[in-house]
């Protein structure tokens, strides 16, 4: 029987008179991982903002372990778009920030490591690619062994294929480390490469919720089937 981390409970949202959320439900299962994909201002990024606790719900409640998160989710860590290095830290200092001790430090350089970034600690953000520097932000949000990594267009500044080796890691990292995982993005065939499930935005709420037939397969590399299977699936909300 799946854990049951977070429950998004007739969520809804307004800006002043413009209803931008409204009678949102999803149940995201601990250790899961969800894409949520939608049209360009359809409330993703304000839905994961209320996951993360930095905006507050106008209507419902989201329930995290038992308790409605109120305040900062202090359990949660979000990685944007821009990475939001410090340009005067080095690598293994963006990724240590105010942890220290020996004990970090061994744990920092194996993340590192686990994103392909061993050679590069004592590098600065501006001598590393886009691509490596949303790597450490990846290190640096797995630092402090969130329970929820909310993913806010991480790769959507990313050329093609870095873009999906990232993918590919993100995967991956959060899989071996079973952490629960909720990513916004616009771009299906990233949510059919990444996530168990996808849930669909649409006039303001949570339209629908497919399970990735692809999940699990190992053809990653297979850009025909992926293509393939996002057309389904895009057919599948469409219809
Ligand atoms: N602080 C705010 N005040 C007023 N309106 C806001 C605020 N934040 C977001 N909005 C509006 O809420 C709507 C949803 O924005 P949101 O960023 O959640 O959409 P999105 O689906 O993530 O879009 P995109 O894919 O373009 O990032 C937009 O119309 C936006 O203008």
């Amino acid at each position: 029987m799946p854990q049951k981390l977070l429950e998004i409970n007739k969520v809804g949202k307004s800006y002043g008179k413009s209803v931008i959320l409204s009678d949102a439900n999803l149940v995201i299962n601990e250790g899961e991982f969800i894409a949520l994909v939608g049209m360009s201002g359809g409330g993703k990024s304000t839905l994961l903002r209320m996951l993360a606790g930095l905006e507050e719900t106008s209507a419902g409640s989201i329930i995290q372990d038992g308790n409605k998160i109120q305040g900062l989710n202090k359990e949660a860590r979000v990685m944007f778009q821009e990475d939001r290095l410090l340009p005067w830290m080095n690598v293994m200092d963006n990724v240590l920030l105010d942890k220290r001790g020996k004990q970090s430090v061994s744990e920092a350089t194996e993340l590192l490591t686990q994103v392909g970034l061993g050679q590069y600690v004592e590098q600065l953000p501006s001598q590393l690619s886009g691509g490596q520097r949303q790597r450490v932000a990846l290190a640096r949000a797995l630092m402090s062994h969130p329970r929820l990594l909310l993913l806010d267009e991480p790769l959507g500044a990313l050329d093609a294929l870095t873009r999906t080796k990232m993918q590919d890691l993100i995967r991956k990292v959060c899989q071996d480390k079973a952490i629960t995982t909720f990513l916004v993005t616009h771009d299906i065939n990233e949510a059919v490469r990444m996530a168990d499930r996808i849930a669909v935005i649409k006039n303001g709420t949570i339209w629908r919720i497919v399970e990735n037939p692809y999940r699990g397969k190992e053809s990653l590399g297979d850009k025909e089937k992926e293509v393939e299977i996002s057309e389904e699936i895009l057919a599948e909300i469409l219809d």
